[in-house]
């Protein structure tokens, strides 16, 4: 996963912001969907790799997720996914684990419920 979330992030379209991100999707049945974030010239319309991962997923008949493993830049440093990102996979449960990697492959992991507390969800609107 941390291998493969490195890969993918080289196809990474960011001219805009230079800044390179990979994500890997681990499915309960094991399957690997991979992303990047997609850049626009109208700004806004950016995606990140993060929902574009989870999209390429469920698009394919795929909503149940174990895992999901970032990658970013080369920055010696961790990094979680943006808000938006976090309440797209909250979406999917509450107790899928997102893992921040370095550049030497190190990681640090964290429930989306962690990282999403107090979250908006499908029990307050159906
Ligand atoms: O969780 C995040 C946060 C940002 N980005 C992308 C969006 C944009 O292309 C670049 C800079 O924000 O990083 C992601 O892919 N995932
Ligand atoms: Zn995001």
């Amino acid at each position: 996963m941390i291998s493969s979330s490195f890969s993918v992030k080289e196809n990474s379209y960011c001219q805009y912001s230079k800044f390179r991100v990979g994500c890997s999707l681990l499915c309960e049945d094991g399957t690997i969907f991979n992303g990047t974030n997609v850049e626009n010239a109208s700004y806004g319309l950016t995606i990140c790799a993060e929902r574009s991962a989870i999209c390429t997923a469920v698009s394919q008949g795929h909503r149940k997720f174990k895992a999901i493993v970032v990658s970013r830049c080369d920055q010696d440093k961790f990094t979680y996914p943006c808000g938006a990102c976090r309440q797209f996979i909250a979406e999917f449960g509450l107790d899928i684990d997102v893992y921040s990697t370095r550049p030497d492959g190190s990681y640090e992991r964290g429930t989306i419920c962690e990282l999403l507390p107090f979250s908006f969800g499908q029990s307050d609107v159906i």
